[in-house]
C-alpha cells in the first residue's frame, strides 16, 4: 500500500546526478529510516513530503521505496535555516542563513522571493549575490512546482528536470497546452509519451494538434527509414491506425498542413506522395542544381583529354585499362560525373589518375568524403588533403536558431573547380543539398562510391537515382584487380554481390568461416577470438582498435549491446588502476573504445599537439576514453589520436561503447580484422548488401562466425527495400520537358 510521509533527508548516502537516484536517511517526527529512488536535485537538511512503500531489501532490511518526492518549504526556524544552508542556494552557510532567518523570521522566504534588495541588511550580502539568491530561490521554487505537476502524469523528476532546462518558467503552461510541442522539442520525447500525456491532460482523440502531430510521427518514421516521401494514402492509413481516427479527418489535417507548407503533397508518378517541407525542397533543389552541373561551362584543359591520360600514365607509372581510360575521359569532359564500383576495381586509381591530371593542368580541386575515417583514408590513398564534406562546407552551429548551418552556400562558394566526393553512396539528400549550393556552375563534381553497399543513413538514394536517372554520367566499373592470391576478402566481396558462396579458410587466405551451432557458443568464440587467438596470429599492435566486431543488430545476445558488455570484459577488464563510470546501463572506463552516436555540432575538441580548437563531433566518430574524473564529474575522449574532448557525465547519452557496432554504423570506414557474427536475425537485417557492406570493411582478415545457413540465406536475400525518392524521377522529368 502506497503512504505519504513527510520529514526531513538527513543524511544522502548515494545520489546520481543523471538518474535522480538516491539513497538517504530520513527522519520523521517519530523514526529514522532509508529511502530509496529518483529524486532529482536532493541535498542533505531538506523537507520532503515522500509518497511509496515500505520494502525488505534482501540485504539492507527495511527501506521507503519512493515512487514520488515533493519538497516542502520548511515552516519552523531550524529548518528554514537548514533549507537556506543546504546548498539550494549557493554561497549561503550556516552564519548566514541563521542571521538571515533572525532578521526576518517568518517572512524569510517571501522577502528573499519579493524584496531581494532587503538581503543586503544581513552583513556579507551585497546587492549582487542578493539577488543571485533571490533568483535560485525562485527558480528552485518553480522546479518544485513543475515536479509535482509532472509527477501526476507519471513523469519522473529526471525528465521534469530536462522540460524545465528548455522550457523554464513557461514548462507547465506549454505542457498543458499542447503536449505534442515536446517531441519537437525534447530529445527523448517522441509521439507516444506525448500521446500518453495528452491523454492524461484529457485532450480529444481528435484534437487538431494531435493528429498533426501523428502524421509527423508517421512521416518521421518514413525519414528515418531512408525515404524522402510517403505515398498519401498509405500515410493516412497509418496515422489512421495509430492514432484510431477517421481517415477523413486526417486528410483535412493533412491538407491544412500543406497550406501551411510544413508538407509539400504532390503527384509522382501517377499518385500522390506526402513530403515533409524540407525533404522536398532538398530534393528539388538538388535536382535544379545537378542539371545546372552538368549544363555548366567547365574549365578547359591544356591538351586534348588522351594526351593527358597518357601524360598521367608516365608520371604514375602505369596503364590505365580501357575502361579505367574511358572513365577518366568522361570525368574531364563532363560537368557531373558517377563512378561505381566495387572493391579492388580500381576506383582509387582513377581518383589519383584525374588528379593528377587536374592539378597538371591548374584546376584547382577539393576533396571530401561524407565520414571522417573515409576522408582521412582519402587523403593516404590520395596523398593528397580530404576533409570531411561537413568540414569542406565549414558547418558551423548557429545558436539563434540551435541548428547546424553550411558558411559555404551559394553567396559564397567553395573556392574549386573540381570536387571529388569518396564513398558518395553515404551522401543523403540534404548533405548533397548542402554540397550542390556551395559548387558553382562550371566546377567538375565526380562522385566515387559503391552502390552496392547499404544506402546512406539519413533520407535519399542519392547514388542509385543519379545512376538511374540516365542523365548524369555514370559508369560501373566491371574488372577487378585484385586476384584471390592477393586478397580473398575482394573476390568474395564480388562472389557475395553476385549472390555466390564466398572461398573460405584457404590456405593462407585472409577470409575465414569459423561454425558454431548456438548464439551462446558464437558469443564466446568471438570473445576468444578478440582476447586472444586474432591479435596474436596477426600480430596486432592494439587489438582493441584494430579487431573490430561488426552485427546487424542492436538487440539480443550478439546485438551490439550485450557484444560490447561482454567483449568489455575481456579487452578492458575492471581494474583498480582504471577509473570508470556507469551510466544507464553501461559501464564506461578509462581505455574503451567509445562511439560518438549523434551529430553533435557544439562540442568542443582541442588539440594537444598545435592547442588548436574546434567544435563538432559526428554520429559514427571512434575514440578511446582517456580519463574520466568522477570527482569534477566529466570524461574525455580522444579522437583521431589528438583531438581530446570532454563529455560532462549528463551528456554520456551522446557515447556507446565501440568493440561491437551495426553494420550500418561502420558505413565508409575500414578495419584491420573484422568479425562478423552470423546468426538469425530479422529478414529485414538479413540481408546480401547487409554481409556485403560488412565484409568489405575488413582489410586485414575477415572472420565469420556462427551458421553456415545464415550465410547463405543472406547471402541469398537480394530484396533490397526500395527507397521511396523522387531525385531520379524529377531529373528525368526536368530534362524531359526542357528538350
Ligand atoms: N591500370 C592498373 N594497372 C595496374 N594496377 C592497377 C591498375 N588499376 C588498379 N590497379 C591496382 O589494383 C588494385 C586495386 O585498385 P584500387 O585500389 O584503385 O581499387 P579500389 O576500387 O579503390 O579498391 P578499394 O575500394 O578496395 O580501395 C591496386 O593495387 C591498384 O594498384
Amino acid at each position: 500500500m502506497e503512504l505519504e510521509i513527510e520529514g526531513v533527508i538527513t543524511e544522502i548516502i548515494f545520489h546520481s546526478e543523471e538518474s535522480g537516484y538516491t539513497v538517504a536517511v530520513f527522519e520523521t517526527d517519530r523514526e529514522q529510516f532509508t529511502v530509496v529512488g529518483d529524486m532529482v536535485g536532493v541535498s542533505a537538511g531538506r523537507r520532503y513530503q515522500l509518497t511509496g512503500r515500505f520494502i525488505e531489501h534482501k540485504k539492507y532490511g527495511e527501506q521507503f521505496a519512493v515512487s514520488f518526492a515533493r519538497e516542502v518549504m520548511p515552516q519552523t526556524k531550524e529548518g528554514m535555516e537548514s533549507f537556506l544552508s543546504s546548498g539550494v542556494l549557493k554561497g549561503i552557510g550556516p552564519k548566514t542563513a541563521a542571521a538571515i532567518v533572525e532578521r526576518f523570521g517568518d517572512s524569510t522566504f517571501e522577502i528573499i522571493e519579493k524584496e531581494p534588495g532587503r538581503l543586503t541588511e544581513i552583513p556579507g550580502i551585497g546587492a549582487k549575490k542578493a539577488a543571485a539568491v533571490s533568483e535560485a530561490l525562485i527558480s528552485h521554487r518553480k522546479f518544485a512546482e513543475i515536479t509535482v505537476f509532472l509527477g501526476q502524469f507519471g513523469i519522473k523528476a529526471e525528465m521534469a528536470m530536462k522540460l524545465y532546462k528548455v522550457y523554464g518558467a513557461d514548462t507547465i503552461e506549454i505542457i498543458s497546452s499542447d503536449p505534442y510541442q515536446l517531441t519537437e522539442d525534447i530529445f527523448g520525447i517522441g509521439f507516444k509519451k506525448a500521446d500518453a500525456l495528452a491523454e492524461k491532460l484529457g485532450i480529444a482523440k481528435d484534437d487538431e494538434s494531435r493528429i498533426a502531430s501523428g502524421i509527423r510521427y508517421v512521416l518521421n518514421r518514413y525519414a528515418t527509414d531512408g525515404d524522402t516521401f510517403a505515398p498519401q494514402r498509405e500515410l493516412e492509413e497509418k496515422t489512421g491506425e495509430l492514432l484510431g481516427v477517421s481517415m477523413e479527418k486526417i486528410e483535412d489535417v493533412l491538407i491544412a498542413m500543406a497550406f501551411e507548407t510544413s508538407v509539400r503533397i504532390e503527384e509522382l508518378e501517377g499518385r500522390n506522395v506526402v513530403y515533409p517541407m524540407y525533404l522536398y525542397m532538398a530534393e528539388q533543389d538538388v535536382t535544379k542544381r545537378l542539371i545546372a552541373l552538368c549544363d555548366g561551362n567547365i574549365k578547359a584543359l591544356p591538351l586534348d583529354t588522351m594526351s593527358l591520360i597518357h601524360e598521367a600514365e608516365a608520371r604514375q607509372g602505369l596503364k590505365f585499362s580501357e575502361e579505367q581510360t574511358r572513365v577518366i575521359r568522361n570525368c574531364l569532359v563532363n560537368g557531373v560525373s558517377v563512378i561505381t564500383g566495387g572493391p579492388g576495381t580500381g576506383k582509387t586509381t582513377i581518383i589519383n589518375g584525374i588528379l593528377n591530371i587536374l592539378e597538371n593542368g591548374g584546376v584547382k580541386t577539393a576533396l571530401a568524403a561524407p565520414t571522417g575515417r573515409a576522408a582521412k583514408r582519402m587523403s593516404e590513398t590520395t596523398g593528397h588533403d580530404a576533409s570531411t564534406v561537413h568540414r569542406l562546407l565549414e558547418y558551423y552551429f548557429d545558436r539563434d536558431t540551435s541548428t547546424m548551418r553550411f558558411g559555404k552556400t551559394e553567396e559564397d562558394p567553395l573556392d574549386a573547380e573540381a570536387v571529388i566526393v569518396d564513398e558518395a553512396s553515404m551522401l543523403d539528400i540534404l548533405l548533397t543539398d548542402g554540397l550542390l549550393k556551395a559548387i558553382k556552375p562550371g566546377t567538375r563534381l565526380i562522385l566515387v562510391g559503391d552502390a552496392d553497399q547499404l544506402p546512406s543513413v539519413g533520407a535519399g538514394n542519392v547514388l542509385k537515382d543519379l545512376i538511374e536517372s540516365e542523365y548524369i554520367h555514370a559508369e560501373k566499373l566491371t574488372k577487378i584487380f585484385r586476384q584471390a592470391a592477393e586478397s580473398y576478402i575482394v573476390v568474395n566481396a564480388h562472389r557475395i554481390n553476385k549472390g555466390e558462396e564466398p572461398y573460405c579458410n584457404e590456405q593462407g587466405g585472409d577470409f575465414f568461416f569459423m561454425s558454431r551451432n548456438t548464439e551462446k557458443d558464437t558469443l564466446s568464440l568471438i570473445k576468444e577470438l578478440c582476447e586472444k587467438r586474432l591479435g596474436k596470429y596477426y600480430h596486432l599492435n592494439d587489438i582493441i582498435q584494430d579487431i573490430q566486431v561488426l552485427t546487424p543488430t542492436r538487440r539480443g545476445l550478439l546485438g551490439t549491446v550485450n557484444l560490447n558488455r561482454e567483449i568489455q570484459k575481456v579487452l578492458n577488464p575492471a581494474s583498480p588502476l582504471l577509473a570508470e563510470k556507469e551510466f544507464g546501463e553501461r559501464i564506461f572506463r578509462e581505455n574503451d573504445k567509445v562511439m560518438q552516436i549523434k551529430n553533435n555540432y557544439e562540442l568542443t575538441w582541442r588539440r594537444i599537439t598545435d592547442m588548436s580548437e574546434g567544435q563538432g563531433v559526428f554520429n559514427g566518430d571512434i575514440g578511446m576514453i582517456d580519463s574520466i574524473d568522477n570527482e569534477d564529474g566529466y570524461l574525455t575522449v580522444v579522437y583521431d589520436t589528438d583531438r581530446y574532448v570532454r563529455y560532462p557525465f549528463d551528456q554520456l547519452d551522446e557515447l556507446e561503447l565501440a568493440y561491437a557496432m551495426t553494420v550500418h554504423k561502420s558505413q565508409g570506414s575500414e578495419f584491420p580484422v573484422v568479425v562478423m557474427p552470423m546468426t538469425w536475425v530479422s529478414p529485414m537485417l538479413a540481408s546480401r548488401n547487409l554481409l556485403y557492406t560488412g565484409v568489405t570493411r575488413g582489410k586485414r582478415a575477415v572472420v565469420l562466425v556462427g551458421s553456415e545457413k545464415q550465410m547463405l540465406t543472406m547471402i541469398a536475400n537480394n530484396r533490397i527495400k526500395e527507397r521511396n525518392s523522387g531525385l531520379a524521377i524529377r531529373i528525368k522529368n526536368l530534362v524531359w520537358n526542357r528538350t
